[in-house]
């Protein structure tokens, strides 16, 4: 059995200022700080240990991958880092307020635009100052390669081509992985390993900074996955930031 850990970033300034980020650069908030310290410590004091990491090119991940490898003292093992591994891009509507959004377009087309598989949201024209295709970030990627706007499956195309040319080598030689990305392309690349059908994954969201385990045979096949807490397996459903904060 091969287990592999997922952790969605910590909480962000935007995701407390109910904001669509997608590939904007926004640093983690205070209390997403916490819950990173926090994911470290779980994983240490369940006796988890990895032996290399993927992220993606955005600080949020980033700055959540080194506060648990710090509170793990494994800062010394490899990290990689990949904007295919980036949240989904929401094209015009980055930096837009998601209940503002809502009251102009309507719940049910944000809820499309959200969790939908294929829909697109509006987007991004390259005279916008968002579009950021000149950042040195993004030099490996052609020009006609930078998205304006991505669906799931967009995301979830480049999701599984990373996964199966970086991650699931390191997986196949025996390497204990760690993976800390974004709500949607840990999203993806969940629909991908449970085959979670477009009406399912509808209803999937990834709460932030909580350690999610997926065993797998050695087929890389899902057995199960849950969320680990301080004592162990959570059995209690977690509920995403956004949804707490709603609640
Ligand atoms: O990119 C964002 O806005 C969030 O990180 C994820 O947003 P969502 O939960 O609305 O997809």
């Amino acid at each position: 059995m091969i287990k592999i850990v997922l952790i969605r970033h910590g909480q962000s300034v935007w995701n407390v200022e109910n904001r669509f980020t997608g590939w904007t650069d926004v640093d983690l908030s205070e209390n997403g700080l916490v819950e990173a310290h926090h994911a470290g410590t779980i994983l240490k004091k369940n006796g988890y240990s990895f032996d290399i990491a993927f992220t993606s090119v955005l600080k949020r991940a980033i700055r959540t991958l080194w506060t648990i490898l710090q509170e793990m003292d494994l800062m010394w093992i490899p990290v990689y880092k990949s904007w295919s591994l980036n949240e989904r891009h929401y094209g015009a509507l980055q930096g837009l307020n998601k209940a503002e959004t809502a009251a102009k377009y309507g719940e049910e087309q944000v809820l499309l635009w959200r969790r939908s598989v294929d829909i697109r949201p509006p987007a991004l024209d390259k005279n916008d100052p968002r579009y950021e295709a000149s950042s040195p970030r993004y030099q490996s990627l052609k020009e006609e390669e930078f998205p304006l706007t991505e669906n799931l499956e967009d995301a979830e195309a480049r999701v599984l081509k990373y996964w199966d040319d970086k991650i699931v080598p390191a997986l196949k030689e025996g390497q204990k992985v760690i993976i800390a990305a974004h709500g949607n392309s840990i999203r993806a690349l969940i629909q991908y390993l449970d085959n979670v059908s477009a009406d399912g994954i509808v209803n999937l969201n990834i709460p932030t900074g909580i350690p999610l385990v997926y065993e797998l045979d050695d087929d890389l096949k899902p057995i199960r996955h849950y969320y680990l807490g301080m004592g162990g397996e959570v059995t209690e459903e977690i509920l995403p930031n956004e949804q707490q904060k709603e609640k």
